[in-house]
């Protein structure tokens, strides 16, 4: 039977390819910084220009398709997944990596239906990776097939996170303690590349064996969500629930085992919701 999405994720491949000459292109000439919630937390021309390239050139080719994208939301539109063909983008996933020429961007775009995710593209653009996954059909970076990590000792893992964009003294609390109590488990080695899309390749290429953090956006995991689970990897809540893309907590796992001794470390916490209702 033929791929009712396919022609969609072809659309995504190429698009963030083309995403990603734009970003490699300004990386050499333009990065005015602006910030959005808070002062560490940053905003390009680049990353809303992207946007527009993105959501411009997918609504020619499917008009009736939704978007969820971070720089419109930032802008005032809404971010509620609904069961309509929705367009989940981050045009530059580690904008603070991007500013400072710190080498891991990535394009990131998620599609679902039905409130589950179809297919999942990542393009970290300074790296030339195409990860890219369809639902039960595998997960690939350059069309090379991913695996995780077969690693069920969590004291000889790597285990990814962020610190993200939040200085809220509790938050940060959290952060170390979580970050304090992994370290000390001991685990090999605590590592983040500054994106949560990457992260999670990191986990389907078996490079690391975990990522956690709190605070991420639906924007930032939906693709790689899928690309972990075809690799072969878990999800998770961070304290041990269901995964639910709209949370902005996430566990990425290479199987249950770590997963489940990650989330007895994590302090967890719940900032407010990707589909809260405004005020
Ligand atoms: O804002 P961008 O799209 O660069 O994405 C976020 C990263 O992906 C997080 O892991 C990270 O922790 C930061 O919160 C960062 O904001
Ligand atoms: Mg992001
Ligand atoms: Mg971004």
């Amino acid at each position: 039977m033929a791929d009712l999405w396919q022609s969609a994720m072809d659309h995504a491949v190429a698009i963030a390819r083309k995403a990603g000459e734009t970003i490699r292109e300004a990386l050499l000439n333009d990065r005015k910084v602006t910030t959005k919630s808070s002062s560490v937390d940053l905003v390009t021309q680049t990353d809303q220009k992207v946007e527009k390239m993105i959501i411009q050139s997918v609504k020619e080719r499917f008009p009736a398709h939704r978007f969820i994208g971070e720089e419109s939301v930032a802008a005032g539109e809404a971010s509620n997944l609904t069961t309509a063909p929705t367009w989940i983008i981050d045009p530059i996933d580690g904008t603070t990596n991007f500013v400072h020429a710190f080498p891991f961007v990535a394009v990131s775009i998620g599609f679902a239906v039905n409130s589950q995710v179809e297919f999942g593209v990542v393009y970290s653009c300074l790296e030339d990776k195409m990860y890219t996954a369809r639902r039960g059909k595998g997960a690939f970076c350059n069309g090379e097939p991913l695996q995780v990590s077969d690693q069920t000792d969590v004291k000889q893992s790597i285990i990814a996170t962020e610190f993200g964009s939040s200085r809220d003294p509790e938050v940060v609390e959290n952060i170390f303690s979580s970050l304090r109590k992994i370290l000390c488990i001991p685990v090999h080695g605590v590592r983040g590349a500054g994106t949560a899309a990457v992260n999670m390749c990191l986990v389907a290429s078996g490079s690391v064996e975990a990522y956690y953090e709190i605070g991420i956006h639906v924007w930032d995991v939906a693709a790689g969500s899928l690309i972990v689970t075809e690799a072969g990897g878990v999800l998770m809540d961070v304290e041990g629930g269901e995964f639910d893309l709209m949370s902005r907590r996430v566990v990425a796992a290479n199987n249950k085992t770590i997963a489940e001794r990650i989330v007895k470390e994590i302090a967890a916490f719940q900032p407010e919701r990707d589909d809260h209702s405004p005020q």
